[in-house]
């Protein structure tokens, strides 16, 4: 299985500002990610990454063919929070969509979301994961199980479109085979606003995650479009 982190920056490593707004990628760059879109089977975000976009995860520009299937659309939200009005879930009938949760969903919100058509995944992390993530209080899903079970079912080609702390879960436990970033020029700046990766970091960098710079694009609108492979994989 092939995963694929794609992500639009500004220079100084921000996906957006302080008050959520996230429109970096030029419409060039767009259609480019909805070309990444269309070669892959699952497309996967956080629930943070939902509550503030109000995404629809679709290939629309340019690409979508008449025939183009979607991806599955898969969402990471260990409470079941997605809201019932986003564009997700008013989507789910037409689009396969799955909702992966912790057993601390109330299920309540799952049945109402199962009944707009979202498939829900159970993936607790195990007890050792959760001693080691004491800051998360047990409440993250356990993402290496879930890839684990995609693998099963034949999925070959995975995008993942943030946010930050999906970003920092996937790296730090090796879950991705190639980073795409687009770094547009632009400062954004913030103490808080939120960067291409969080999560609690690694401590040292000859603990870092290790990647190889394999190509460069650079566009006529200054944006620029760094592809790396994870060298650890
Ligand atoms: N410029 C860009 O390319 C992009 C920007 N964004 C922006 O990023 C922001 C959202 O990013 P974040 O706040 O970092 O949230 P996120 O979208 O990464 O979601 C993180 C949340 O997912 C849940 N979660 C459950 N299991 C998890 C696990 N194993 N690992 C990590 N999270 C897990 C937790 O509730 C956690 O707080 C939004 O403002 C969005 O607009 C998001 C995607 C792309
Ligand atoms: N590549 C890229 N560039 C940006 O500037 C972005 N803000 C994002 N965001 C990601 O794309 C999702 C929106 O998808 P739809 O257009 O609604 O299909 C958004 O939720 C982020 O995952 N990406």
């Amino acid at each position: 299985m092939k995963i694929i982190l794609n992500a639009a920056t500004s220079i100084d490593g921000k996906i957006a500002t302080i008050n959520g707004d996230t429109k970096i990628s030029s419409a060039l760059d767009l259609k480019r990610v909805h070309g990444l879109r269309r070669e892959s089977d699952v497309i996967l975000v956080g629930i943070s990454t939902v509550m503030n976009d109000d995404p629809l995860l679709t290939i629309r520009y340019g690409m979508n063919k008449q025939g183009t299937k979607n991806p599955i659309r898969i969402i990471i939200d260990s409470k079941a929070r997605i809201p019932l009005r986003s564009k997700i879930v008013k989507t789910a009938n037409q689009i396969e969509t799955r909702l992966v949760v912790t057993s601390k969903a109330p299920s309540k919100n799952l049945k109402k979301l199962e009944q707009r058509g979202l498939k829900i995944m159970i993936l607790d992390q195990g007890t050792e994961e959760r001693e080691v993530r004491r800051e998360d209080n047990g409440e993250k899903v356990d993402l290496k199980k879930l890839f684990d079970q995609l693998e099963k079912e034949g999925v070959s080609n995975v995008l993942v479109e943030g946010g930050g702390e999906i970003n920092w879960s996937m790296i730090k436990n090796n879950l991705f085979d190639e980073i795409i970033i687009t770094i547009s020029p632009l400062i954004i700046g913030g103490k808080k606003a939120i960067s291409l990766v969080g999560g609690e970091g690694y401590k040292t960098i000859n603990e870092s995650a290790k990647i190889k710079l394999s190509r460069i694009q650079k566009k006529s609108n200054g944006e620029i479009i760094l592809h790396y492979k994870n060298i650890k994989k």
